[in-house]
């Protein structure tokens, strides 16, 4: 076992024995300041841990565990350009694309070049706002995809309304076919983003686009390997640049976030930059014990490692905020979905919970069944805005309402005469409260799971900015391509070679 899951076990365990058979109605009866003491505001966004299975000594012990894993040095380090990506031998620099909060040179580097990338973009930008563009398709998938696309959907209160903004993803077919038969190809302006312009989805949506424009002249390209890029037909003044010192997953604040700089203007884009990296100057120097992201970390071991709890739901209590599970599903799965530490070693703990989740009210009336009378204990991250961007205060009294009864009934749980109509409760829940969803409190916000992620990968000991679990597949894939467009190639598994051969068979001539 490592030494970071010895740490964890010999810390929480003690306390996960003595809090056993605890209950958080009764955590909370006994501790009138609980309330106000396990929640903390950052700006204008408020924290609440009130309802964590954990008392005032567990949540000592976590702090204590963040000291002895040496949390804070693993933040300067992060900002400071250390190589944390090991198995790539790469810093993860993207809180230089947003902040300058480290001395060194590498990040003072970053840093400068994200600012002179920005202002090529805002450039392109201008140039788009000038002419007869009405729509823009952003070809990309993964980080080049799930960041943007969030960001456009929940900032569109604050969008100019000069573009309407699409996202062409998926390799289907079908993806492309519906997503550009309304649109016009006269008027609408392609970005094909990708990191390495190595990705097949990416490369093939993207050249059913350039041809669909007739030509590159609306072409742009947002990617680490320019040359590619220019080789594909981008032409290098429409082609804006990433590096490789940048995860995709963590990308959406570099010119990544093209898009969505096209839907709320630059200042728009400026504002989620400056939100983030209010974000970066509080996890990097808070102390733990008042640090959002570090307690919002160790709170995610203490559900995992100490109760046991294998899935984790994201509740966003706002319409806007519908995609975040999709967008956390691969900034946490990717990033902490690991078994091996950097040095070849099993973890020996159990590292990333399944990550899923859905908007409310919508998922009350699906999926919150499981969540009040399942087996399954599932801890949750409700999010709620108080301030609305509509005008329709009865709905939004509503939401909130929601919001603030679903917590409870999960924590209180209730019991009646039949026991088919009782609640266990005893489900624990975070609750972060928003002042509003703008562009600052958005970049707080996603700076804040960032932030979190890599605490928790400093504290299980994993890499959380490589991504070697999605390779196989692909590989496969390729080998198979060949097979399943009719070439006669030899493939060795029987299993897809009977499936191989189903396809053929029914296959329409
Ligand atoms: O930006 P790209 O190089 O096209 O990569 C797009 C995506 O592809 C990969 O499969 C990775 O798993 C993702 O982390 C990445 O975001």
């Amino acid at each position: 076992m490592t030494t970071a899951a010895r740490r964890i076990i010999d810390t929480l365990a003690p306390h996960a024995r003595r809090l056993d058979s605890a209950r958080i109605a009764d955590l909370v009866d006994a501790d009138a300041a609980r309330p106000h003491d396990f929640a903390l505001r950052i700006g204008g966004l408020y924290a609440s841990f009130a309802r964590q299975r954990f008392d005032r000594d567990a949540r000592d012990a976590l702090v204590a565990l963040g000291d002895a894993a040496a949390l804070p040095q693993a933040f300067r380090a992060l900002f400071d350009g250390a190589i944390v990506n090991t198995s790539e031998n790469r810093p993860a620099l993207h809180v230089a694309l947003r902040s300058a909060l480290s001395d060194t040179a590498i990040a003072r580097d970053a840093h400068a070049q994200a600012a002179e990338a920005r202002v090529r973009m805002a450039e392109l930008v201008a140039q788009l706002e000038a002419s007869d563009v009405t729509d823009i398709v952003n070809v990309g998938i993964g980080g080049s995809d799930l960041g943007p696309r969030l960001v456009v959907d929940a900032l569109k209160d604050f969008g100019t309304g000069r573009f309407r903004v699409h996202f062409l993803t998926n390799v289907d077919g079908s993806d492309a076919q519906h997503r550009l038969a309304r649109l016009d190809p006269a008027k609408t302006a392609a970005i094909l983003v990708s990191k390495t312009f190595g990705t097949q989805e990416t490369l093939l949506n993207g050249a059913v686009v350039r041809d669909w424009l007739g030509g590159s002249e609306r072409l742009y390209a947002v990617s680490a390997n320019v040359p590619r890029a220019e080789a594909f037909g981008v032409a290098p003044e429409r082609v804006l640049p990433m590096w490789d010192w940048v995860g995709g997953r963590y990308s959406l604040w570099s010119a990544v976030g093209f898009s969505i700089a096209l839907a709320v203007g630059m200042d728009g884009f400026e504002a989620l930059l400056a939100g983030a990296a209010d974000m970066d100057a509080h996890a990097l120097q808070a102390p733990i014990g008042e640090n959002l992201p570090l307690l919002h970390a160790l709170t995610g071991v203490w559900n995992r490692n100490a109760l046991g709890l294998a899935t984790h739901a994201v509740l966003p209590y706002d319409e806007r905020l519908a995609l975040l599970p999709a967008y956390l599903q691969q900034l946490v799965m990717e990033s902490l979905g690991k078994s091996i530490t950097p040095d070849g070693e099993a973890v020996g703990i159990d590292t990333v919970p399944v990550l899923w989740g859905g908007p409310g009210t919508n998922s009350q009336h699906s999926f919150f069944q499981a969540l009040h009378q399942g087996t399954q204990t599932v801890p949750a991250d409700f999010i709620g805005v108080v301030n609305p961007a509509h005008p329709h205060a009865d709905n939004h009294a509503a939401l909130l309402s929601n919001l603030l009864a679903q917590t409870e009934a999960l924590a209180n749980g209730y019991s009646a005469d039949d026991a088919q109509k009782s609640y266990p409760g005893n489900r624990p829940s975070t609750l972060l409260l928003l002042d509003r969803l703008d562009p600052r409190s958005l970049g707080a916000l996603i700076a804040l799971y960032e932030h979190s992620v890599y605490a928790q990968s400093v504290l299980w000991g994993i890499n959380a900015f490589d991504q070697w679990g999605v390779e196989l597949g692909k590989r496969i894939a390729g080998e198979l391509m060949p097979a399943v467009q009719g070439d006669d190639v030899a493939v060795a598994d029987p299993v897809t070679r009977a499936l191989l051969d189903e396809i053929r068979a029914r296959r329409a001539r």
